[in-house]
């Protein structure tokens, strides 16, 4: 059965693929029918807005804005807002996807959603970002809010970005702090939401470490991305023994030279003065397709989707992948991991330290309280280890990759949501 009113000619993009591979997996695991299938991933509202913007010349520039929330079975739709040129329908869809399975996943009162506009936010004037956001906002404002879809960054936003969301929408429906999480602490963010999803990759990566008898002392990683994530993740690893000896950004990477490590803090502060890692005192040129393949420990892609492909993913020399990003591995790329033995844990579980942390923000603005950020570590650490734990398990007792196991909990327990509100029962009955 197809879903009505969707052009089937319509071509799917690379991240609608992993993401249907990954769920017909599972979805076949749990015996789900085709019915039941498609109403689990049918996105329940996608918005296309144009976006008018007055550039700082005089000129009129319409940029195209998305939201999906692609569900909200198990509570307020829910995930970043992302400013990038590829940004399209097709990639709101699999990543809007995503965020419902990582909600359901960590067990977060949340669905799922993804927003974006089509634009290269370099070549926009910081007073050309905030008008393009604030219009955004007053095209969308009457599908978001506290209870219906809450917003947060992602590439290319940031916190100045959610205090103008939060700004424009209060604006209009009155002060409402919990409508979008990640905001600056002085608007009634969180304290650790800004550092918490490179935060909870270390956490995860040091659980995972610690299964298999290692550690992260001593671990040699590479990271592709030195953003909020990859730069965040990388501060972790450091600061518990582990090596970054290697990072990309979108211009280039750097490769440490000798055996000393990149020291992360003086990185960073590169990246602050030039806007790359690239150029770094005392290290090596390498590009983003050597970085992949570099002989460490540990790979963290943690830039875009479909990092590593059918034909990286035979070069990649690390023993564990862990997915900063979301769906950085094409599903062809993932039958060539498993099959040389590379752990890789999955998005859902691996980046999921920055939707648990919004979750804290959100019940924090709720009941207007302020969480210290030695809470916020501690239930982050809970959550995740809780979450990395459920799927070490059924990956286990069912001879899984980490990937299947974490898609399975996540799809059964959105399936038994949208079945106790009686969508799913609804199914079953015309299937009788
Ligand atoms: N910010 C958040 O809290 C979360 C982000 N994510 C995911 O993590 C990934 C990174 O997000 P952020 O760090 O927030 O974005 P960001 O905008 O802060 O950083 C992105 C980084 O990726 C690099 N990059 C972009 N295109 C690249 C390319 N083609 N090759 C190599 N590097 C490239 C950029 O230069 C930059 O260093 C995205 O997939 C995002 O969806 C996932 C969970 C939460
Ligand atoms: O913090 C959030 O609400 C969402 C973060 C996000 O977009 C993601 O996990 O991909």
């Amino acid at each position: 059965m197809a879903l009505e009113g969707r052009a089937d000619s319509e071509r799917r993009t690379e991240v609608e693929l992993t993401a249907d591979h990954n769920f017909t997996l599972a979805a076949g695991r749990l015996g789900l029918s085709a019915d039941q299938q498609l109403l689990l991933r049918t996105p329940f509202r996608e918005v296309k807005v144009a976006v008018p913007v007055q550039m700082d010349d005089g000129t009129l520039r319409v940029f195209a804005g998305y939201r999906v929330q692609h569900s909200g079975a198990r509570g307020p739709a829910k995930g970043g807002i992302r400013f990038h040129t590829d940004v399209s329908i097709g990639e709101m869809h699999a990543l809007a996807e995503i965020m419902t399975w990582k909600t359901a996943l960590v067990d977060v009162p949340f669905g799922g959603a993804k927003g974006g506009i089509a634009c290269d936010p370099s070549k926009l004037s910081l007073a050309e970002q905030e008008r393009l956001t604030r219009r955004y906002v007053s095209r969308i404002h009457r599908f978001i809010g506290p209870f219906r879809d809450i917003p947060a960054p992602d590439v290319n936003t940031n916190e100045q970005v959610m205090a103008w969301i939060l700004d424009e929408y209060s604006s209009r429906h009155g002060y409402s702090p919990a409508c979008v999480t990640s905001k600056p602490v002085e608007l009634g963010g969180i304290r650790g939401r800004s550092t918490a999803t490179g935060t909870g990759i270390g956490m995860v990566l040091a659980e995972h470490l610690k299964a298999r008898g290692r550690s992260i002392r001593g671990a040699r990683v590479a990271i592709q991305g030195f953003g909020n994530v990859g730069a965040n993740a990388a501060a972790f690893i450091e600061q518990h023994g582990g090596e970054i000896i290697a990072v990309a950004d979108v211009n280039g990477g750097i490769l440490s030279s000798g055996s000393r490590p990149l020291r992360v803090p003086d990185l960073i502060e590169h990246v602050r003065l030039t806007g790359s890692v690239v150029g770094f005192p005392g290290a090596m040129s390498i590009d983003n397709d050597e970085l992949l393949a570099l002989p460490c420990d540990v790979l963290i892609p943690a830039a875009l989707e479909n990092a590593l492909t059918e034909s990286s993913a035979g070069e990649v020399r690390a023993s564990v992948i862990v997915e900063g990003a979301n769906l950085p591995t094409t599903a062809g790329a993932d039958r060539i991991l498993r099959s040389r033995g590379i752990d890789v844990i999955p998005d859902l579980l691996a980046n999921a330290g920055g939707v648990v942390a919004s979750y804290f923000e959100w019940t924090q603005n709720l009941q207007q309280t302020q969480w210290p950020r030695q809470k916020v570590n501690r239930k982050l650490q809970s959550y995740l280890v809780r979450a990395y734990r459920s799927v070490r398990k059924i990956a286990e007792a069912r001879d899984m990759s980490f990937r299947e196991a974490a898609w399975l909990i996540a799809i059964e327990r959105v399936a038994r949501a949208e079945s106790l509100r009686g969508a799913l029962s609804t199914v079953k009955e015309r299937n009788r």
